[in-house]
């Protein structure tokens, strides 16, 4: 093995597989191409659905890559005003433009040497698409109010949820910039369509979270919930559910009812806050609370504050109940009150810890 593919493997000291966790056919093949890529200096597109890992496989190419030590800059090419994306990528020299104050560098000065990520490269205006073409076949750019090209040695990466051959077709983005950024293409796919990545992301996520040293447990019923949801915010999605799992049920078992809660945490804490006073076969010393979303005060006759915060507090806490599906600790955590001091709330207001597992 050479220099290069030993530093091409030894991503400071995390293997690929530790960085792109999953052992599908699919992300098996994406890490292989990103080891391949990591040899190049090609430019690299990156395709796939919100939350599927782009930004995070071009990281992982540039640090496996000979560049690895120099900068990786990240530009959410959506995320810049119009009028600024000139300045942002090429820079500009003081008093160029109204409040150029000072000479200023641009995203690709900065990534000498590394590597530039243009994350939403679908979003780029047609004019900044040219310049952009001009600085990939150059490898110089010009900053705003210079007369003088500056050289970079910068390799590129873009991503984009879109599906820019059909950009193309509605002249909204240009065929020439699209085959110089497609030369090496990476497409993730959806989650749900490598559905058997789940238990190894769950259990990558746990591993890093806050919870780590004492982890919430997930049962087979949980899991198979997990496997059968069909992850519209893909890996992203599911990395919040878990670190929403261990912040709530730290140290826990989480089976089907917390799973549920957690796959829908606002539906089911607003179905709570509608639904569980009424629906609830309450004890006979239970009292149901009036009208759950208390509604705004109104003064047109005189109103008790004290009576009205107290139900308000009572609502709060049947809806923290609902959301951990009636996990008396978690619900505690979600409202930051002490167990204790949640237990004598419950039973000064003589709320059932069943009231949350029938919302
Ligand atoms: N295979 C994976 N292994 C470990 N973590 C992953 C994996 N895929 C995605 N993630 C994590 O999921 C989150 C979302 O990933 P990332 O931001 O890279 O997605 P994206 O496709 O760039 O999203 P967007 O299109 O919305 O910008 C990140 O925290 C990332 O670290």
């Amino acid at each position: 093995m050479n220099a290069g593919a030993n530093h091409m493997e030894s991503l400071d000291g995390l293997a690929m597989a530790d960085l792109i966790v999953g052992n599908s056919t699919a992300i098996r093949e994406i890490r292989g191409l990103v080891r391949f890529a990591a040899q190049t200096r090609a430019s690299v597109l990156i395709t796939g659905p919100s939350g599927t890992g782009k930004e995070l496989v071009a990281h992982a190419l540039h640090r496996a890559s000979t560049r690895a030590a120099a900068p990786f800059i990240a530009v959410n090419s959506g995320a810049i005003p119009r009028e600024l994306i000139e300045s942002e990528l090429f820079g500009h020299e003081k008093g160029s433009f109204t409040g150029a104050m000072a000479r200023r560098i641009g995203h690709f000065e900065a990534a000498n040497a590394g590597t530039l990520f243009l994350d939403e490269i679908g979003e780029m205006p047609l004019d900044m698409q040219v310049r952009l073409l001009r600085v990939l076949e150059d490898q110089k750019v010009r900053r705003i109010g210079s007369n003088d090209d500056v050289r970079v040695d910068v390799r590129l990466i873009a991503a984009t949820h879109q599906c820019l051959e059909s950009a193309i077709t509605h002249g909204r983005f240009r065929a020439d910039l699209f085959y110089r950024l497609n030369v090496l293409p990476i497409e993730l796919p959806a989650l749900a369509d490598r559905i058997e990545d789940v238990p190894m992301l769950i259990q990558h996520f746990l591993s890093r979270g806050f919870a780590s040293d004492n982890p919430p447990v997930f049962t087979d019923k949980a899991l198979a919930l997990l496997m059968a949801h069909d992850w519209p915010g893909n890996v992203r999605e599911l990395k919040n559910l878990v670190e929403r799992a261990a912040v709530f049920f730290r140290g826990m078992e989480v089976g089907v009812d917390q799973m549920t809660m957690l796959l829908r945490p606002s539906r089911s804490a607003r179905a709570a806050a509608v639904a569980a006073p009424a629906a609830v076969e309450l004890p006979e010393n239970v009292v149901a609370i009036p009208t759950p979303m208390a509604a705004p005060p109104r003064f047109s006759r005189p109103m008790d504050l004290r009576e009205h915060l107290q139900n308000e507090e009572k609502r709060v806490l049947i809806e923290a109940l609902a959301s951990t599906g009636g996990v008396v600790s978690a619900a505690a955590r979600l409202v930051m009150l002490q167990r204790t001091t949640f237990v004598e709330k419950m039973k000064r207001y003589q709320i059932a810890r069943d009231v949350a597992l029938s919302a």
